[in-house]
């Protein structure tokens, strides 16, 4: 017997949700511009008693209609995580109404493993400089986003690197990369700084973006080429010299997670980034023992929606072992997420039950 007991699916519905940053979000490595904000959809689960939790739903296929009239103890465990597949893409809403009927933050039904509040990157800092298209603004471009979002409270900048994968030529984008590293560095030097590669570098250039900005102090450089471990092995001789300190963060974009988890045990990789949705809160719920055992850490990938940001940062406060969550800055229409709030660089969790976003619960357009 747990508080999920008696309670049966009465009801899924779901919902459009539109998130929105607070500026345009320009191009990385491999896409163009991202614009203003994507939309997803909500999914609100409901039960018979009336009791009701909701969450973004992205994930595998399938059809959620047939978990009506479940009994919910037979879909989700609070100690454990969605049981059944079929429930799979429900899976921060069943977290959500989980935690709502234990009456606790989702964080501590996950076992409050982790440091509250917790420490978030700014992963909205893109190809500024090359926009607009006809009038480019170049370092001031990114130095403003920095500025920005240092204003709304961010003290650690993920900065998009890899210019001369489409947008430049190779050596042309390599040199914008190097200056844009050390215009933001000097200009935040309290900062911590991260850099995205999204695969646009290889193993070579890779060595020699960290030879130039080895002054840089820079936490980890993420994605730098699709993972493979000749590559990581020449970055990792790299990183074996004294004063390079620098992570290694993959694992994002279409994980192979036996591969991935098998990088990490060869040392190759430090920080694991399977994303908090499509790979799922369960997932990383049965994940993260292992990745401990192995002895680096994650960093659930967040970007899209600012709601992501508050899914993996109760992650991070339940199962622990995150240094650092990635934040999507903005909002989302019909949500309020105020119970979160973010003070130097670092992000308080309401104490409201489930993920503590009210109200959203109001389904149009099933
Ligand atoms: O680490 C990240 O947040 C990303 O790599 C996000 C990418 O920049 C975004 O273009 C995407 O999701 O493909």
């Amino acid at each position: 017997m747990n508080a999920l007991s008696g309670h049966r699916i009465s009801e899924v519905t779901s919902t459009p949700l539109r998130s929105r940053y607070p500026r345009t979000i320009g191009r990385n490595a491999r896409l163009g511009a991202h614009g203003d904000g994507p939309t997803a959809w909500a999914v609100t689960v409901r039960t018979e008693d009336g009791a009701s939790g909701w969450g973004m739903a992205e994930g595998p296929e399938s059809d959620p209609a047939t978990l009506v009239g479940r009994p919910l103890e037979e879909v989700i465990d609070p100690d454990h995580g969605v049981l059944d597949p079929a429930a799979l893409p429900l899976d921060a809403a069943l977290h959500d109404l989980a935690a709502r009927l234990l009456g606790v933050p989702v964080h501590v039904m996950l076992g409050g493993h982790g440091v509250t509040p917790v420490t978030c990157y700014s992963g909205a800092i893109y190809f500024e400089d090359l926009d607009p298209e006809e009038a480019p603004r170049g370092i001031d471009g990114v130095l403003a986003s920095c500025a920005a979002d240092w204003a709304s409270g961010y003290r650690a900048f993920k900065l998009k690197i890899g210019r001369g994968n489409l947008w430049m030529t190779p050596e042309a984008g390599f040199a914008r990369d190097v200056e844009v590293t050390r215009a933001v560095r000097e200009a935040y030097p309290a900062a911590r700084v991260l850099v995205d590669m999204n695969d646009g570098y290889d193993p070579e250039r890779s060595v020699r973006y960290l030879e130039a900005v080895a002054d840089c102090d820079l936490f980890w450089i993420e994605e730098p080429f699709a993972e493979h471990a000749e590559g990581l092995r020449r970055v990792r001789e790299h990183r074996r010299r004294p004063g390079s300190p620098v992570l290694v963060a993959d694992g994002e974009f279409e994980p192979d997670l036996e591969e991935v988890l098998d990088l990490a045990r060869d040392g190759l990789l430090d920080v694991l980034l399977m994303d908090v949705l499509s790979i799922g809160i369960t997932a990383w719920r049965h994940l993260m023992p292992t990745v401990r055992e192995i002895g680096v850490a994650a960093s659930p990938h967040a970007w899209g929606h600012p709601l992501k940001t508050l899914y993996a940062a109760q992650l991070a406060a339940g199962l622990g072992n995150v240094p650092v969550v990635e934040a999507v800055p903005g909002t989302t229409d019909g949500v309020d997420a105020s119970g979160y709030t973010l003070v130097d660089g670092r992000l308080t969790l309401p104490d409201a039950p489930g993920f503590g976003l009210g109200p959203r619960l109001t389904a149009a357009g099933h």
